[in-house]
């Protein structure tokens, strides 16, 4: 049976999603997830875009032990240099080069003729392969290229050393038998003495992007890129967890296998979903709060009398979760611990220490505490950790039909507090325009949003906020989680401004 690689872009693409920010713990928390998950290639970064991308890459080129760590680059010599420092530590290293060669991009983008675009090309590539064994070379935009010219590209590819051809839709533009077309035509025109492994890479502009995935795998693609929850640029990128489970559910059809571990499908989606801040809808594919729920009468009676008359996907499957052993204020440290590992988490004996006192503390204000609330104290730690500032305290005062007052207090990364007081016509406005004057910043709100983390009245909120930077239009995401619904708006405005705060630095 022909075997499907997987190459994943959650931590490259999948961060290009407006708001989207990993700090670097996140990106190697992901990555050894996805190397769980069993991806054959993680697309770590790119690392000339920013000292911070650069350090991700180098972070888990040492993290990972089995999956090969690419790093994307122009056709540019410095980005070159710079993905072959970064990948320095990887045991698999690869690059992946890029360039477009549609009309619209090589005249308006580029501002290169046809010729320049073979002859840098040639130039990249040739130079990529005197550091790196494995290159990848992806003709941006190809779905939206001259196909003639399109294999004049991708040859010149493969003669400068290429191995590997990725073929972007880059725009989301084509459709399952193009897209389809495209591959049987490159494959059956290429000549090379060595093994060529072609690679998709779909965007969802049209919500095709998985339909021309399985398509180019139909036509002799072995290898299929896209990001997790199908996060990413616009539409997003393919969703890779429906690939897997597509080829696996239609064996019979595909003829394919690969080396994904279904069941850690589930908690590979949750950890994207939650570091990314992109809430997975109820109704999507595979994750989806709803995939294995069954509401009308004559689909649960189907049901009871088979499960196979409406579910295709057992929820066992992709690993969806019983909870088996519920943790309260009586649990001990082991159980804490076994919990956390049985969560997907690998964690240090300090870690587990901060943590379960932690732990303790909420579980004497609920009476059990769930997965979701140990995910979330999980999360809220880690991300504290790499915060500059943190929320000291908030003090409200409450007028019914006036403005509300707020101070709020804050502990920079040298522990010197800053305090300041503002009204607003709420108390979230007023706690918030208290944290722009200690920030000094004037951002846009994009996004708010409040949810219960559990059911029930001891249920903790979780707010999540999208705020732009009025001079660079950057977008960045802040989490808060408190038992009290203002005191997690604060912290999620605070991480947020943080995080924003400590981009300008760098900047
Ligand atoms: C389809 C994709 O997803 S492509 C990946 C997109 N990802 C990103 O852009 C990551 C974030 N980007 C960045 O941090 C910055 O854009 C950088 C660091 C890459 C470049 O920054 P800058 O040097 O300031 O250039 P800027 O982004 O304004 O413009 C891009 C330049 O790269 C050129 N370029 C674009 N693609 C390529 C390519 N594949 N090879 C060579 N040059 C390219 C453009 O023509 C333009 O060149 P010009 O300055 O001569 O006009
Ligand atoms: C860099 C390339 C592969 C890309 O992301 C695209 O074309 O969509
Ligand atoms: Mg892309």
């Amino acid at each position: 049976m022909r075997r499907i690689q997987f190459f994943d872009t959650t931590l490259r693409d999948g961060e290009q999603t407006p708001g989207v920010n990993f700090n670097t713990k996140e990106k190697v928390q992901i990555a050894l997830q996805l190397e769980k998950w069993g991806i054959d290639t993680i697309e770590a970064g790119f690392p000339v875009t920013s000292q911070g991308d650069f350090e991700a890459v180098q972070a888990i080129s040492r993290a990972a032990t089995k999956m090969t760590v690419a790093g994307l680059a122009r056709c540019q010599k410095k980005d070159i240099d710079r993905a072959y420092e970064a990948l320095q530590e990887a045991k698999f290293p690869q690059i992946h080069v890029f360039l477009a060669t549609s009309d619209i991009h090589m005249k308006d983008k580029l501002k290169m003729t046809k010729d320049e675009v073979l002859a840098s090309i040639k130039e990249h590539v040739s130079y990529a392969r005197t550091l790196f064994e494995k290159v990848q070379f992806s003709p941006e935009d190809a779905s939206r290229s001259d196909k003639n010219f399109l294999l004049e590209a991708v040859q010149t590819a493969i003669d400068a050393g290429a191995t590997i051809i990725n073929v972007p839709d880059t725009v989301g533009y084509s459709n399952p038998k193009e897209y389809g077309a495209i591959f049987a035509f490159l494959i059956s025109n290429i000549k090379s003495d060595q093994e060529i492994i072609f690679s998709s890479h779909c965007h969802d502009d049209l919500g095709m992007a998985t339909a021309n995935a399985l398509a180019a795998i139909e036509n002799g693609a072995n290898r299929v890129e896209g990001a997790i929850n199908g996060i990413g640029e616009r539409a997003g990128n393919t969703a890779l967890e429906e690939v897997a489970i597509a080829l696996h559910i239609r064996k019979d059809f595909y003829q394919c296998e690969t080396g994904i571990v279904l069941n850690e499908t589930k908690r590979t989606s949750d950890i994207v979903s939650r570091l990314s801040g992109m809430v997975v809808p109820r109704n999507k594919a595979i994750v989806g709060g709803n995939a294995y729920a069954h509401e009308s009468g004559i689909h649960q009676d189907g049901v009871l009398k088979n499960p196979e008359t409406y579910e295709i996907i057992t929820p066992q499957l992709v690993g969806v979760q019983t909870n088996s052993l519920p943790l309260g204020k009586l649990s001990g440290r082991h159980a804490f611990r076994t919990k956390i590992e049985e969560l997907g988490y690998t964690i240090s004996d300090d870690e587990v220490k901060k943590l379960f006192k932690r732990f303790k503390d909420l579980a004497d204000k609920k009476k059990q505490v769930t997965d979701e609330d140990l995910i979330a104290l999980i999360d809220d730690q880690v991300r504290s950790e790499e915060e500059v500032c943190h929320l000291e305290s908030v003090q409200l005062q409450y007028v019914s039909n006036g403005h509300q007052g707020a101070i709020v207090s804050i502990e920079d990364e040298k522990g010197e507090k800053s305090i300041a007081s503002a009204i607003g016509s709420g108390s979230i406005q007023a706690i918030y325009n208290s944290i722009d004057q200690v920030f000094k910043q004037h951002p846009t709100l994009t996004n708010f949003e409040m949810n219960a983390l559990t059911s029930g009245e001891d249920a903790q909120a979780e707010v999540r906020v999208t705020i732009e930077d009025e001079v660079t239009h950057e977008q960045v995401n802040g989490v808060g989680i408190d038992f009290d619904v203002l005191q997690a708006s604060a912290k999620a405005y605070v991480q947020a401004s943080s995080i924003l705060k400590s981009k300008g630095a760098k900047s």
